[in-house]
């Protein structure tokens, strides 16, 4: 948490030109140090600070070059085993391996219709009885014969095509005949149509929607080999939080602990824990260093307030600090920390629209990366109006989709949630601003075209 007093300016409903103005004002009353001439926010190392030495975003990192660096952080870091799972427990991750079929398919000629199995040319003579889907073989048929047969049932030896029920006759004695022309072999879904055991159905990085769910099925497999789910926890720092109740005396709901889980899950992550710390230094030292997590992700304290214990306990346990800032509004001082070799940190600001900017800047580009996700296509819209841009800043603003044009919405001060309640998409609104009919590119909610519970991105 940043010192009361510094708070309100940048966020108190000034536009963005000024927001740069006081916020530029703001950092004066904080005394520069000396460690500013080796940060350049570019590279993939910056050196950790400890807080109220310097201002926050002075050397930030673009907003693309941000997302990349959270890319390539997470393919540098230790290659996890892959594992293997229950098909039941697949979906949204990625094959480590190639699906294989491990039979033919259809494992045995097929009735692809209900109607008869006919051998030879007709008319035929109707045997007794039937043939049924999952039912014991039937009896070899000669030229001459028919037989009742269900669509999915095993075609009996002999049979060269199937007539359905709606091109046959039956006449006195059981005699069946055709009433429309029939090739050979009509009808009938032979043995290895679809694959022969072995044919690679799907080559390593498919995504695991439910279409490949039912694949695998069909060819055989119990579990499937993929790249485990990246695990989050979540740190939640400020003692000014309540989790029940109405924000009173000073103090606020906790609007992050509820969003954010189920945001990362919706990213591919398995979130092993939210925890509320207050601001307590050494249990935020304790709690990333016994973190058994690929990603952990803090909320608050990145600025440099007397209580911003994000950097300092950084510094303190000697992580490598790969973005320190970032040129976006809302958002600025988020930052990417790699912890261990096999581990980072993202540090969300508290202003909550200011932390949706951080996830989507640095968690979500690091969870697909972790997870193999390829990166969607990047996809533009035009703008209904014209949005005001920062000076120098990238700007995330939540609009909505109507009539293929985005329109950007009210209320998008970065402590406010009650725009991208609402919103489609965040629009990447360019340093300068966007006039009225720009093409913008567009992120993504990841529940807006997956669904709740139902997300691969
Ligand atoms: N001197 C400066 N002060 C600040 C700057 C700056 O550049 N110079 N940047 C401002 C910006 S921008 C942001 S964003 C915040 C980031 O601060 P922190 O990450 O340290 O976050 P806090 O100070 O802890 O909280 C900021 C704000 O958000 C509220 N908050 C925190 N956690 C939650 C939560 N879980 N749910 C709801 N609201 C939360 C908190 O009460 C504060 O109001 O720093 C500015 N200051
Ligand atoms: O304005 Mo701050 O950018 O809320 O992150």
């Amino acid at each position: 948490m940043t010192a009361s007093g510094t708070h309100a300016g940048p966020h108190a409903g000034r536009g963005d030109a000024d927001d740069l103005d006081v916020e530029e004002a703001l950092a004066l009353v904080r005394a520069p140090q000396s460690d500013r001439a080796d940060r350049t926010g570019r590279a993939d190392h910056v050196p950790a600070r400890p807080a109220g030495h310097e201002h926050p975003h002075r050397h930030a990192t673009p907003w693309p070059e941000a997302r990349e660096t959270a890319a390539r952080a997470a393919r540098r870091s230790t290659r996890r085993p892959h594992v293997s799972v229950a098909l039941g427990n697949a979906l949204g991750l990625v094959l480590a391996a190639p699906l294989d079929a491990l039979s033919d398919l259809p494992s045995f000629d097929t009735s692809a219709m209900d109607g008869w199995a006919v051998a030879g040319p007709g008319p035929w003579q109707i045997r007794d009885g039937g043939v049924l889907a999952g039912h014991a073989p039937p009896e070899p048929l000669t030229d001459g014969e028919a037989v009742r047969i269900a669509t999915g049932a095993r075609v009996p030896t002999g049979v060269t095509a199937v007539l359905r029920s709606e091109h046959g006759r039956t006449g006195p004695q059981d005699r069946l005949h055709s009433t429309s022309e029939m090739s050979h072999g009509q009808d009938i879904r032979p043995r290895g149509q679809e694959c022969r055991r072995g044919d690679q159905l799907l080559p390593t990085g498919t995504l695991v929607t439910p279409a490949v769910l039912g694949l695998a099925a069909a060819a055989g497999y119990d579990t499937l080999t993929v790249v485990p789910r990246p695990r989050a926890e979540v740190l939640v720092l400020g003692d000014e939080l309540l989790t029940e109740g109405l924000p009173h005396d000073g103090l606020i709901r906790d609007a992050l602990g509820p969003m954010l889980a189920p945001w990362l899950r919706a990213l591919g992550a398995e979130v092993i824990a939210v925890r509320r710390l207050g601001d307590d230094a050494k249990a935020l030292r304790r709690a990333i260093t016994t973190s058994r997590a690929d990603l952990i992700v803090t909320t608050g304290g990145t600025a440099a307030g007397p209580v911003d214990h994000v950097h300092p306990t950084l510094a303190r346990i000697g992580a490598e600090l790969l973005v320190d800032g970032v040129a976006v509004r809302p958002g600025h001082p988020m930052l990417l920390a790699r912890t261990k070799a096999d581990q980072h940190l993202v540090g969300l600001p508290g202003n909550p629209l200011a932390a949706v900017s951080g996830l989507l800047t640095l968690a979500e580009p690091l969870l697909r990366a972790l997870a193999a996700h390829p990166a969607p296509e990047a996809y533009r819209m035009p703008l209904r109006e014209a949005v005001q841009g920062h000076a120098h800043d990238t700007r995330l603003v939540p609009v909505v989709l109507r009539g293929e044009r985005a329109v950007p919405l009210r209320y998008s001060g970065p402590a406010m949630l009650r725009g991208i309640a609402t919103a489609d998409a965040l629009a990447v609104v360019p340093p300068g601003g966007a006039a009225q009919g720009a093409g913008l590119e567009l992120l993504d909610l990841p529940w807006d075209t997956a669904g709740i519970g139902v997300c691969f991105t």
